[in-house]
């Protein structure tokens, strides 16, 4: 498990880049960090994985505070922590199977030579399998398409069976198809191997994706924070914010009661809006809404006007269908 707690960062510049986070992120959870350019999102994975230091609060990995690990015990700690990258990070001279095998290589128990060959091959033939890579062994980077090189970064991240894997803007240089390939596989791997999955993304796409948990980042900040799944039914300002959402109250009509409908995926809002007017024999009208596919669901909410007579009506209709709303 992953528990941060009042982390603060500051870069030389004393300016600070971190401020007072604190989120936990449990084993076997894939947990997205969201937020714009420049947010922190990157300094705070690598306070995780311990290439930077924090000044105050605390990073617990599996119980260790990051902080306090250094020289053999640091690189045995990062031995448990994958990591991938928007460029990927290939060594281009070498091919996608040397790729794979250096990690291997650097953590090889001396011993019998070819013995650990043997062992090494054998891993990297699985891992090339695992991420659907079998047939390129010997191409080099240059000769695969993006989507290809995230793969070979994928499997070299997992040769030495991490716990936990981070991934920095891991499909920001893909296209849409690719991303969610990539974004398929590592929910694979998640359920494969249980290995957790940190993903630090400005895209909203890869949160709704794949991410169970989700914390939008902003200016050093935690700004929301929870199910991704909740965030999207009901999102916090800061988060419409993101999502350059228009605020709905500036738009809604001042006579009689506007009431927001929320849809968590249960019941389908066609089925529910049409059976209420014509159950309740009301007029309403819809004026506000926003409706998203969620993964198999499709989740938001749409305001309706009515007249205040038919309020109540109306309120007692949600209650008895199980029904989450709010008068606005
Ligand atoms: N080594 C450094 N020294 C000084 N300032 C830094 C350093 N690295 C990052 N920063 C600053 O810290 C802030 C957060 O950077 P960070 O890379 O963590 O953001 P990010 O959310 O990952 O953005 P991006 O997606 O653009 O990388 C930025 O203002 C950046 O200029």
């Amino acid at each position: 498990m992953i528990k941060i707690n009042g982390l603060s960062k500051s870069y030389e510049n004393n300016i600070d880049v971190l401020k007072d986070i604190s989120i936990n992120i449990d084993d076997g959870e894939i947990y997205g960090i969201i937020g714009h350019s420049g947010a922190g999102k990157s300094t705070l994975l690598r306070c995780i994985n311990g290439l930077e230091q924090y000044n105050s609060g605390s990073l617990t990995v599996d119980g260790q505070e990051v902080s306090d690990l250094t020289g053999k015990e640091l690189r045995v700690f990062r031995k448990n922590l994958g990591m991938i990258f928007q460029s990927f990070n290939l060594l281009e001279r070498k091919t996608v199977y040397e790729n794979v095998a250096l990690p291997l290589q650097v953590w090889r128990e001396k011993g019998n030579r070819k013995k650990e060959k043997e062992e090494i091959s054998k891993r990297v033939h699985e891992l090339l399998e695992l991420v659907g890579l079998s047939d390129k062994l010997k191409s080099k980077p240059k000769e695969l398409s993006g989507g290809q090189k995230q793969r070979v970064a994928i499997a070299r991240a997992l040769a030495l069976n991490p716990k936990i894997l981070l991934c920095d803007e891991a499909t920001s240089a893909l296209d849409p198809k690719t991303t969610k390939d990539i974004l398929m596989l590592l929910s694979d791997i998640n359920k494969k191997l249980g290995i957790t999955i940190v993903i630090v993304t400005h895209q909203m796409e890869v949160i709704k994706e794949v991410c169970e948990k989700v914390a939008l980042i902003d200016g050093g900040k935690i700004m929301a924070e929870g199910y991704a799944k909740d965030l999207f039914l009901n999102p916090s300002v800061p988060l419409k914010k993101f999502l350059g959402d228009e605020e709905e109250d500036e738009i809604l009509p001042n006579e009689g009661v506007n009431i927001k409908i929320f849809f968590n995926g249960g019941v389908s809002k066609d089925t529910l809006i049409t059976s209420m007017a014509r159950e309740l024999k009301i007029d309403f009208s819809i004026v506000w809404g926003k409706l998203e596919k969620f993964r198999e669901d499709v989740l938001g909410s749409l305001v309706i006007n009515l007249s205040a007579d038919n309020k109540e009506k109306v309120e007692n209709y949600l209650r008895e269908k199980n029904i989450t709303w709010e008068v606005l």
